[in-house]
């Protein structure tokens, strides 16, 4: 097991003094052209970290300016690259190229142990054999600090996690959420800058996760640490994230708070992978004068001309159009006919799939939606617009999306 690290005491990360390994780690000024932002209210910076493992570059150039107290997220799929981001910023690997700077300071080239990080790992590496004061001790104890500071800081910190009556209770004796808050004391007993957390809830069940979840982002917020989480699950992400960049295939696809993120998806990818879309190839154009109450555009799928509020863009040739399911408006005047596939309640809202032709869709509605007809109207309030993977977003006359 890596043991989390120390703080370093001086402005200077051990970058600046022992110019080794990586491109770049050395050096360079906040002025320079092209170069990181060394800002020390940047609570962790990567500047164009690169990383190639088995002959496949995996980490590609990749930027990412995380906030002191900031919560950030790394999400994508499987294979994308988060957890290799995460150990480059942990120091259990050693980027190609880039940098890696922590509060304004270089450590691209610093061993774990002496980076300000601290990290809670996916399978939380707690010793079966130790009790839980002494698995959280464990860290200051190979750093030598006074027994009485030890026991000090590991009583403050089981506290701050809510565990202090489990304090002599073995990792065997205690559930699988509070082995989780156990590993989190482990790394924030030791005062890092920078928290790292590697798909920590995976090990729970669906529930408990959703609690546990919660609960890191109380005690993060509490102690307003710098923290990455890496997670494939977009709920997870969504619901603690103050930022969160969606990675594939070693890049960040975009990097934004949960609500733009999931409005404003600016990729294909990132659209489709956060949230449920609608996807169809479609043409939006301008909605002919008089014809779709006030709707100011219209979708046109084949035969079928669905009025629009709220298009991200007008375009002459058919494209690629996503709309959300709670984009899909149904029972509102002037909708065109759709036949209702299936309804199938989920508590506050009624999701149905509905056949418009050329078309199936999906729609999240209101529960007090009427249901059981046979065909509905259906409007879209917002559709979405893209060409060669990227959101188009220019309307004519500068006209800015509803
Ligand atoms: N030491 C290695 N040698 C060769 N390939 C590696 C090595 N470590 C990781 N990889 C490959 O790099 C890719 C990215 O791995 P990484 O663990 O960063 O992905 P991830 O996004 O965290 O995925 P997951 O959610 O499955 O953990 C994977 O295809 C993996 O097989």
């Amino acid at each position: 097991m890596a043991e989390p690290t120390s703080a370093v005491s001086d402005r200077q990360g051990p970058d600046d003094r022992s110019a080794t390994g990586a491109a770049g780690a050395t050096g360079t000024s906040a002025t320079t052209a092209g170069g990181p932002d060394r800002d020390a209210d940047a609570g962790l910076v990567l500047h164009q970290v690169a990383k190639t493992l088995g002959g496949r570059l995996i980490v590609d150039n990749l930027d990412l300016r995380v906030r002191r107290g900031e919560l950030v997220c790394l999400l994508g799929p499987s294979g994308c690259g988060k957890t290799t981001t995460l150990r480059m910023i942990g120091g259990f690997l050693r980027p190609d190229a880039g940098q890696v700077l922590i509060g304004g300071r270089g450590y691209t080239t610093t061993p774990p142990e002496r980076r300000p990080t601290a990290m809670v790992f996916q399978n939380y590496a707690l010793w079966p054999h130790m009790n839980v004061f002494k698995n959280v001790a464990f860290g200051l104890r190979l750093r030598k600090l006074p027994k009485a500071e030890i026991a000090e800081r590991v009583e403050r910190t089981l506290a701050l996690v809510n565990l202090t009556h489990h304090i002599r209770s073995f990792p065997a004796q205690i559930s699988g959420g509070e082995q989780q808050r156990v590993a989190l004391a482990r790394a924030l007993v030791l005062e890092p800058e920078v928290l790292l957390l590697d798909e920590p809830l995976s090990n729970l069940d669906a529930k408990l996760r959703v609690k546990v979840r919660e609960d890191i982002k109380e005690i993060q917020q509490r102690v307003g640490i710098t923290t990455v989480f890496v997670t494939h699950d977009q709920d997870e992400a969504l619901s603690i994230s103050d930022r969160i960049a969606v990675m594939n295939a070693g890049r960040i696809e975009q990097y934004a708070g949960a609500h733009d993120l999931y409005r404003e998806p600016r990729t294909r990818f990132v659209a489709d992978f956060v949230g449920t879309m609608n996807f169809f190839e479609g043409q939006v154009r301008a909605a002919p004068a008089g014809g779709t109450g006030d709707a100011g555009a219209v979708v046109e799928v084949g035969d079928v001309v669905v009025p629009c509020h709220a298009p991200s863009a007008l375009a002459e040739q058919p494209g690629l159009v996503g709309v959300r399911p709670e984009d899909v408006r149904v029972g509102h005047p002037g909708g065109v006919p759709a036949r209702v596939v299936r309804e199938v309640p989920r508590g506050h809202f009624t999701e149905f799939v509905l056949d418009l032709g050329p078309l199936t869709l999906r729609a999240f509605v209101g529960a007090d939606t009427p249901v059981g007809q046979e065909t509905v109207p259906v409007t879209f309030g917002r559709a979405l617009v893209y060409a060669d993977g990227k959101l188009r977003s220019e309307l004519p006359g500068g006209r800015a999306e509803g």
